[in-house]
């Protein structure tokens, strides 16, 4: 981010004031017990720029939107934490976790199969999916929504991954390689002293086997695919047909096996706990759960929506993009830098980290009127377009933004106004609902909801 500022004025951010750090951890441990306070008050206390210490590592706080902006648009300066190296073992080098050429050739790679109009194909699978699961739900019921989420977008990436090729012992294995290893990585991060991952402690012999038997199944069903040579246009054969423009290359089993884990990873866990929050805040705030109820009416009827009915809904659209600022499940991008460069008037160093948050811009008072306020009418008109550039990330930006945006909002919209449909939800009363941010922002114990079938 080159600016007019001639580069021997420019300032060290360790000049401005900051959080007082702790002997040998710095700031890690506050940031590590609460993330959302730390950055908030960070912000709130210091300013757009605010130097903090990781352990010996110096990093900074931005929260000006044009640092923000940079950050997610100069990849080759900011790139992906060394931290994120733990999660190689499941995820390899998918786009997730690669880098420069590797992840530039992927990504072209994928990039068409994520189309809109190419997944607009999966609304059916996603709207059934989700009335499979309302025959099961009972008036009256309580049940904890963010797991009914959870397995339903699970059910929804596997089949628009795979079709029908998925045993029933395959998804089991799939599914407990993801929570295996959602823990793991949690552990891994939580803990002061790691032991690295070849280190066989019962931690690391657990992870390591749920991957060998996700590694087993995956392969099986790429070979099985191979086989058959069947085409039945789901994600996994449109990726088999992907073609490098260049030098006609495809990807090969290992690539395959990389980008099917990532999407699985990346792909389903993100959209539930955005609709567990959806839910949450709409038995709080119930004119909002009433007007999108009048919206579905008005729109669909009794009739199950479809792809051609997401453009009328509009208000189901502001829920999920209100959802998303006030709990944006990835509540942080962090990079490191590869080179020193140029934040407005600051230096930054090379190797340091650069941490922005989703969670704290989305809450600023200074972009968003009453911004605790859960209200989806903000977005009306052309309130998006008028946000600075860098303000509203939920689904990052740059050249690597979230891959599956349009999957994830057609999902989420479509979840919603199916089950809306048939139920009305609200809270069970006196329960605490804790926002933890873990890998993705969710809650700290369960949502209890309690079910209303409609007439
Ligand atoms: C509400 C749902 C979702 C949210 C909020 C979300 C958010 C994000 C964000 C913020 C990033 C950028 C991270 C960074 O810059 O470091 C990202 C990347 C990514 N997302 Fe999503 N995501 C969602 C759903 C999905 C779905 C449904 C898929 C796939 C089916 C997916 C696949 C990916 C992949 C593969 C990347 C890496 C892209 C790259 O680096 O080239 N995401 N997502």
């Amino acid at each position: 981010m080159k600016l007019d500022t001639p580069s021997q004025t420019l300032k060290d951010p360790f000049s401005l004031p900051g959080p007082k750090g702790k002997f040998l951890a710095g700031n890690a441990i506050d940031f590590g017990k609460n993330p959302l306070f730390f950055l908030t008050q960070c912000a709130k206390e210091y300013g757009e720029i605010v130097p903090i210490h990781l352990g010996q590592r110096k990093a900074v706080v931005v929260t000006n939107p044009k640092y923000v902006e940079y950050l997610l648009k100069d990849r080759e300066v900011f790139v992906k934490p060394e931290a994120l190296k733990s999660m190689r073992s499941l995820l390899g080098q998918g786009l997730l976790t690669s880098e420069g050429e590797t992840w530039f050739h992927q990504r072209r790679l994928a990039q068409p199969v994520f189309h809109q109009k190419r997944i607009g194909g999966y609304a059916d699978v996603m709207v059934d999916y989700t009335e499979i699961m309302l025959a099961h739900w009972k008036d009256g019921e309580t049940k904890n929504i963010q797991a009914e989420m959870m397995r339903l977008t699970f059910n929804i990436v596997m089949k628009t991954l795979f079709s029908s090729d998925v045993t029933e012992e395959q998804a089991r294995d799939v599914s407990e390689a993801m929570h295996v290893s959602a823990d793991w990585m949690l552990k891994q991060r939580r803990s002061f002293i790691t032991f690295p991952e070849s280190f066989p402690t019962p931690s690391n012999l657990h992870y390591k086997n749920a991957i060998d038997r996700l590694n087993k199944q995956v392969y099986q069903i790429i070979k099985q695919r191979r086989a058959s040579g069947e085409d039945p246009g789901d994600l996994l054969s449109m990726m088999m047909n992907a073609r490098d423009e260049d030098d006609g290359s495809q990807m090969s089993d290992k690539q395959l096996r990389d980008e099917i884990t990532t999407l699985i990873f990346a792909g389903h866990e993100t959209t539930a706990n955005t609709l567990a929050w959806t839910w949450m805040l709409l038995s709080q705030y119930p004119e909002a759960q009433a007007k999108l109820q009048q919206e579905v009416k008005q729109v669909l009827g009794d009739r199950p929506p479809t792809f051609a009915d997401l453009p009328a809904l509009s208000y189901t659209s502001a829920i999920v993009k209100e959802t998303m600022r006030l709990y944006p499940v990835v509540w942080n991008i962090i990079a490191e830098t590869s080179r020193e460069c140029e934040m407005g008037d600051y230096r930054i160093g090379a190797d340091w980290t650069v941490i922005s948050s989703p969670w704290v811009m989305h809450r600023s008072e200074a972009y968003f009127e009453q911004a605790e306020l859960f209200k989806p009418e903000r977005w009306e008109g052309d309130f998006e377009k008028k946000l600075p550039n860098g303000v509203y990330t939920p689904f990052g930006g740059g050249p690597r933004t979230c891959i599956g945006k349009s999957f994830a909002l057609m999902e989420a919209a479509l979840l919603l106004v199916a089950i809306a449909q048939k139920f009305e939800i609200s809270l069970v009363p006196n329960q605490t609902i804790i926002p933890q941010a873990t890998i993705t922002l969710q809650p700290k114990n369960s949502i209890q909801v309690v079910l209303k079938q409609r007439d």
